[in-house]
C-alpha cells in the first residue's frame, strides 16, 4: 500500500505577508472578503509591518492611539496596503534612482599627476609608471606619467523600479540574533517556525513519533545566497576593497535553507536533500519529498525554498536578457510618462517581462497514517510531482515541450484518482504565469489544449505571480499557499493587474477572470512551473474534503472519528499561535548551539543505533534489496 503524501501545515512570508492561516492569499484577494475577515486580515499585517506595537495588552499604532479590529482599516488600511505586493523597490533594498557600480575611467596625463596617500593602500605590484616617494609617518607621494585607470563609484538610474518585497517593516533579522546571515535565511527561520507553530503540533511529539532517519528536509534557493552577507558579498569584497568574511561562502550556499532548518529548527538527524531546478525549485524539492514518502523512507517532510535577491546584479542580469519589465517598455504598453509600480506583472496580459520578488516558503507533510496518528489537521494530499524536460533546445531560456508532459500526466493522474466529474467541474490552475510575452503565449497553449483533451470547458486560471512577483526558487510554494487558500476559503483570485487578457493568449477552454469571484468548494489544484534550461514541474494537489474521504476509505471511519477528536487540541494550539502572530508575536525558532549531540553518547549494535535526544532508534537491520541477485 503507497503511502499518501499529506500536507499538514505551511508556512512562510512573500510580498503579500505570512503564509499561515493564509493571510497572504487573503492579502490578495481583501476585496472579495467578508468584513470580519479583512478586518482580521489588515490587523495580522500591521502588526507583522511593525506598524503596531503592544502595550498592556493592547494594539497601539506610533502615534500610541489604540488599533482595534473596528479602526484598523481607517487608521492603517492605506499604509498596509500600500506597504504590500508589488511595488516601488525600497530603499532598504538599493536605490533604483542612484543604484551604485563602479565607472571605469581610463585617462592620460601629458603633466604629471600628483598625489599623497598611505604606503599600505598602494596597490600591488605598483604600476610601471607611478613613481613613489617615501614619505613620513607611513605616507607615500604618489607620481602618476601618461596613462591611468581608475573605477569611482558611480550612480545610474535603474530601468527596473518595482519587486515583490516583503511587507514594508517587516524586518525578519530583528526577530531573533540573526547576525551576519543573509536576508534569504533570516526568511527561512521565519517561514519554518511559522509552518511548525501553525500546524498546531507539539514539535517533540512529531520528532518522537517516527524513528529519527524518517524525518526529511527538503530545500533549495537558485541564485544562493547573494546578499552581502552571502556569495554577493563573496564576490564583490575584493573587487570593492574589502575582505571576504569568514561566514560569506557557507551561509553563500544554496543548501543553506535545508541546512539552517535542520541545524536551527528541527533538529533533525533525517535525510537532508536539496535540488534545484531554476523557477521550479520548490516543486523539485516536494517530489523529492513526495517520493521518499510514497517508498516509505520519511514519513515527515518539510519542503521548503527561499530566495531573497532583490540585488542590483541579479536584477541586471535578468533585465539585461529582456526578462524583466522596465520602465521604458511598461511606458509604451500603458502609452503612458508614469509607471505604475504596482501592476509591472501582468500574467496572460499585454505584458513585457516578469517582476522579481522574494520570499521563503515551507509546508510540512506526513503520510497518511502519522497524519492521523498524531491529529494533524489534513490541509490537501499531493499524490505526485511530475518532472520533465524540453528536449532539445535553442534558446536556452525560452519555454519548451516538457510541460506539456509535466501537466498532462498530472491532469491523467487526477483523472484517474478523482475522476472526470471532479476534473471537469471542480479543478483549477496555479499557472507559473511569469508575465513574460513568450508566457503568456505557450503556457495558455498548453492549458487550452489539455482542457480540450480533457474535456474542460472554462477552465480557471489563477497567477500568483500578478501580486508577489517572481519569488523564483520558492516561486511553486507562493502557488502552493494559493491552492490552499482557494481551499480553505472557495474564492478564486482572478488577475487585476491586467486589463484584458492578451490577444495572443490561446483562451477559448480558459477562464482567466480579471476579478477574484466566489466559488464552489474545489476538489483539485494544479500548481504548474517551467525555468529558464528546461525545467518543468506539475503537481496536482487534492483538496481536504477530498484527502479527508480518501483517507476514510483507506483507515475507515472509526480512525477517521479517532483522528477527529486529536484534532481539536490542534486546531486549540494553532489558534494560540494565530492569536499571537495577529499581535506581532511569531516565537521564532532558533535553537543555536542548543542541543547538541555528544557523539560519544551516540550507541549502536548490529540491530539499532541510539541518539541522544531522540525517542527512537534508527533501525539497523537493513533487508537486502536484491536479493533475487544473490
Ligand atoms: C523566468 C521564468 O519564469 S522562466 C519560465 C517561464 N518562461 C518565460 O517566462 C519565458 C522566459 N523567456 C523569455 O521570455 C525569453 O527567452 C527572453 C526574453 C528571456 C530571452 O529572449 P531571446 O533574447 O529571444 O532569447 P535567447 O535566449 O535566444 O537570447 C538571449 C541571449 O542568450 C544567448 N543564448 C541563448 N542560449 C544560448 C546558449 N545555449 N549558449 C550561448 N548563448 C545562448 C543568445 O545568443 C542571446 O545572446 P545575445 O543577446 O548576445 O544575442
Amino acid at each position: 500500500m503507497k503511502a499518501l503524501p499529506v500536507i499538514v501545515a505551511m508556512g512562510g512570508i512573500n510580498a503579500a505577508g505570512r503564509t499561515s492561516f493564509n493571510q497572504g492569499f487573503r492579502r490578495v484577494v481583501l476585496d472579495a472578503l467578508g468584513q470580519q475577515q479583512r478586518q482580521e486580515t489588515l490587523l495580522g499585517l500591521a502588526a507583522l509591518m511593525n506598524l503596531v506595537s503592544k502595550q498592556e495588552e493592547q494594539l497601539v499604532d506610533g502615534d500610541g492611539n489604540t488599533i482595534t479590529l473596528d479602526n484598523v482599516e481607517s487608521q492603517l488600511g492605506e499604509q498596509i496596503l500600500s506597504g504590500t505586493l508589488i511595488r516601488r523597490i525600497e530603499a532598504t533594498h538599493f536605490d533604483v534612482d542612484a543604484t551604485h557600480w563602479q565607472q571605469k575611467l581610463t585617462g592620460h596625463s601629458e603633466q604629471a599627476i600628483t598625489f599623497t596617500t598611505r604606503a599600505r593602500q598602494l596597490p600591488s605590484p605598483v604600476p610601471s609608471n607611478w613613481q613613489i616617494t617615501e614619505l613620513d609617518k607611513g605616507q607615500v607621494e604618489v607620481r602618476i606619467n601618461g596613462e591611468f585607470t581608475f573605477k569611482h563609484d558611480s550612480f545610474r538610474d535603474n530601468p527596473i523600479k518595482a519587486a515583490g518585497q516583503l511587507p514594508t517593516g517587516f524586518d525578519p533579522s530583528v526577530l531573533y540574533n540573526s547576525r551576519y546571515q543573509p536576508r534569504g535565511l533570516q526568511a527561512t527561520i521565519f517561514a519554518a517556525s511559522d509552518a511548525i507553530h501553525s500546524s498546531g503540533l507539539d514539535w517533540q511529539k512529531v520528532m518522537s513519533a517516527v524513528a529519527p532517519d524518517q524525518i526529511g528536509t527538503y530545500s533549495a534557493s537558485v541564485a544562493g545566497q547573494v546578499n552581502s552577507e552571502g556569495l554577493g558579498g563573496l564576490f564583490r569584497s575584493r573587487l570593492q576593497g574589502d575582505r571576504v568574511s569568514t561566514k560569506q561562502l557557507a551561509l553563500g550556499l544554496n543548501t543553506m535553507s535545508t541546512d539552517f532548518i535542520n541545524a536551527y529548527v528541527t533538529g533533525s538527524v533525517g535525510t537532508t536533500f536539496t535540488t534545484s531546478g531554476a523557477c521550479a525549485t520548490f516543486l523539485y524539492n516536494l517530489r523529492a519529498a513526495v517520493n521518499d514518502i510514497t517508498a516509505g523512507r520519511t514519513r515527515v517532510a518539510i519542503v521548503a525554498s527561499s530566495e531573497c535577491a532583490i540585488e542590483p546584479e541579479i536584477i541586471e542580469g535578468f533585465g539585461n536578457m529582456g526578462a524583466l519589465a522596465n520602465d521604458d517598455n511598461l511606458k509604451k504598453l500603458d502609452n503612458t510618462d508614469e509607471v505604475d509600480y504596482r501592476r509591472t506583472s501582468r500574467p496572460f496580459g499585454d505584458n513585457c517581462g516578469f517582476t522579481i520578488g522574494e520570499g521563503a516558503q515551507v509546508t510540512i507533510l506526513m503520510d497518511d497514517a502519522l497524519a492521523l496518528e498524531l491529529g494533524a489537521q489534513i490541509r490537501g494530499s499531493v499524490p505526485e510531482v511530475f518532472v520533465n524536460a524540453d528536449g532539445y533546445k535553442k534558446s536556452i531560456t525560452a519555454p519548451g515541450p516538457g510541460n506539456y508532459i509535466t501537466m498532462a500526466k498530472s491532469v491523467a493522474l487526477a483523472q484517474a484518482m478523482v475522476g472526470d466529474e471532479s476534473l471537469t467541474q471542480r479543478s483549477f490552475v496555479l499557472a507559473h504565469g511569469s508575465s513574460t510575452p513568450q508566457n503568456r503565449v505557450t503556457e495558455s497553449a498548453i492549458y487550452d489544449r489539455i482542457a480540450s483533451a480533457y474535456g474542460i470547458e472554462q477552465w480557471p486560471i489563477v497567477a500568483p505571480k500578478a501580486y508577489v512577483g517572481h519569488t523564483i526558487a520558492p516561486a511553486s510554494g507562493d502557488q502552493l499557499a494559493f491552492a490552499l487558500g482557494v481551499f480553505d476559503t472557495n474564492i478564486m483570485p482572478g488577475i487585476t493587474t491586467i486589463d484584458k487578457v492578451a490577444d495572443d493568449v490561446h483562451d477559448d477552454r480558459l477562464h482567466i477572470s480579471l476579478t477574484h469571484r466566489h466559488c464552489e468548494a474545489q476538489d483539485v489544484a494544479f500548481i504548474n512551473s517551467k525555468g529558464f534550461g528546461g525545467n518543468n514541474a506539475t503537481a496536482p494537489v487534492l483538496s481536504p474534503e477530498l484527502t479527508k474521504k480518501m483517507l476514510a476509505k483507506r483507515h475507515g471511519e472509526q480512525e477517521m472519528s479517532e483522528h477527529h477528536k486529536r484534532l481539536q487540541s490542534t486546531l486549540d494550539q494553532q489558534q494560540i499561535y494565530w492569536q499571537q502572530a495577529q499581535q506581532g508575536e511569531f516565537n521564532i525558532i532558533y535553537r543555536f548551539g542548543e542541543g547538541l549531540i555528544d557523539e560519544a553518547d551516540i550507541h549502536f549494535d548490529q540491530q539499532q543505533m541510539r541518539i541522544p535526544g531522540f525517542t527512537n532508534s534508527v533501525k539497523l537491520n537493513i533487508e537486502n534489496p536484491f536479493a533475487d541477485m544473490k
